[in-house]
């Protein structure tokens, strides 16, 4: 599970009032800022920290787990190491405003050769995508979602993935209205939502981590072709914590960590789970993650006919035509929340594509190699990049150390205007607190069907 991480600073205070459009109902929208080290609070929660703070005991940490370690620290905040990570955001003068008011920032790779620009499809406006030569199959679109899609998809989650019948970490534990949890916290604030009866059933080791709802991502076996068999087997719920009391959909609204998407992924045994239904992705994301794939160049990612060879990803060839997303999770990260190193290989074809989206603050994204003893590269991902994991990365460790603070950027919380602004208010509220991820996959390759499956076990599909 992941590491318990420091206490956060003392909340920033609101911007100065020049920097926020004083007309705008997003004017009372305060985001997240970057660390003051100079602040009373910041060094009162240093000597704190140093008060407590024990070295650490094992010597050896594996690369992957001192890269982490050196990215979440708090005191100082890690502004030199993170000046070290890939931040293609610098090759877009597009972007200035959003990397200079960001406050972090990491280096264009591109005179050190760490990456190859290659440009998209027809249709994507000229946009360019990013490989990097010591990561085969990792393409990365920065601002591949313009700020009314970034919007758009916003809502989405919030609105669409995170509610029934897409199972969230809080059902396990709660009671959680049938129109989602969003939809109560804006329609019914007062309202609360009562905890599930503690079930009579024990305890097991698995990836939910109780009420907080924190993936620890634990080895798990590869899947393949043969054990597909296993994922019509019914699965059974992980135990809700007892002694939970009712609470305002507003108190449980920053413990949202993850909702399903598609075909349901079953945490406790790291298997999808088709026994329960399994719903379409929601149009909007399965539309962005297709219209990626289909605009990258592959021929210049992948040599044809090269088949399984090292660097290579069999069938990459179809991928514009027959990609076609089955499963996902939104991951929603509050200011403080971290993923530990993982490899995603639950799915039966797991050189496809995987398309991560980015929404809200930026973070630290960590790639590593097929081991943790590989050092990982930095990647600092901001809101509206897509980044495509294929072919062999797809099968690394990877993470999130650190979500940025004070990056939200401006587009995303003001800037808005008349019924937009009104509109968006309360989304623009909670991203002053959060980012989010949409992780999408292709579980079964074609000709193996997902509603083929769960056909085959009707009495067990709700
Ligand atoms: O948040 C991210 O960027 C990565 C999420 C991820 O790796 C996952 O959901 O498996
Ligand atoms: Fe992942």
């Amino acid at each position: 599970m992941p590491e318990p991480t420091l206490p956060a600073l003392a909340p920033p205070s609101p911007p100065p009032p020049s920097t926020a459009s004083p007309a705008s109902e997003a004017s009372d929208i305060h985001p997240s800022l970057p660390p003051d080290t100079t602040s009373p609070s910041y060094r009162k929660a240093l000597k704190r920290h140093l008060a407590t703070f024990q070295p650490a005991s094992s010597p050896s940490l594996s690369a992957f787990r001192d890269a982490e370690k050196r990215f979440k620290c708090r005191f100082p905040p890690p502004r030199e190491e993170v000046s070290g990570a890939l931040d293609l955001a610098l090759l877009d003068a597009g972007r200035g405003e959003e990397v200079r008011e960001g406050w972090w920032v990491g280096s264009p790779g591109v005179d050190e050769g760490r990456v190859r620009e290659v440009r998209l499809q027809e249709g994507e406006g000229g946009r360019k995508g990013y490989l990097v030569p010591s990561v085969p199959g990792l393409v990365i679109l920065p601002a591949f979602l313009l700020p009314r899609e970034q919007r758009q998809l916003v809502r989405c989650c919030l609105q669409e993935a995170a509610k029934s019948p897409n199972e969230t970490n809080l059902d396990t534990h709660y009671l959680v209205p049938p129109d989602g949890l969003w939809a109560a916290a804006q329609e019914r604030p007062g309202e609360e939502i009562k905890p599930r009866a503690a079930v009579l059933h024990a305890p097991e080791t698995g990836d939910d981590d109780g009420e907080k709802g924190r993936r620890t991502l634990i080895a798990n076996p590869p899947a393949s072709a043969t054990s597909v068999a296993n994922l019509l087997t019914p699965k059974v719920s992980a135990a809700s914590s007892p002694n939970l009391s009712p609470a305002l959909p507003a108190q449980l609204l920053p413990k949202l960590r993850w909702a399903n998407i598609g075909a349901s992924y079953h945490w406790t045994s790291k298997s999808y789970d088709l026994s329960r239904a399994v719903p379409a992705i929601p149009c909007e994301i399965a539309d962005v993650c297709k219209r990626a794939v289909r605009a990258v160049p592959w021929g210049e990612v992948y040599i044809p006919s090269a088949g399984a060879a090292a660097g290579q990803a069999p069938g990459w060839e179809s991928w514009t035509e027959d990609y076609t997303p089955d499963a996902g999770i939104v991951n929603f990260y509050g200011l403080a929340d971290t993923l530990m190193a993982h490899i995603d290989h639950s799915e039966v074809d797991c050189s496809r594509p995987l398309v991560s989206l980015s929404l809200g603050h930026a973070c630290v994204f960590l790639l590593g190699g097929a081991t943790r003893e590989t050092a990982p590269l930095p990647i600092l991902l901001r809101s509206g990049d897509a980044l495509i994991m294929s072919g062999p990365c797809r099968r690394w460790y990877h993470g999130v150390p650190r979500v940025l603070e004070g990056s939200l950027p401006r587009s995303l919380w003001d800037r808005l205007e008349g019924e937009d602004a009104r509109e968006w208010a309360p989304f623009g509220r909670y991203l002053a607190r959060a980012r989010i991820n949409v992780n999408v996959r292709q579980v079964f390759p074609p000709g193996m069907k997902v509603e083929r499956l769960s056909a085959v076990a009707p009495e067990d599909v709700s």
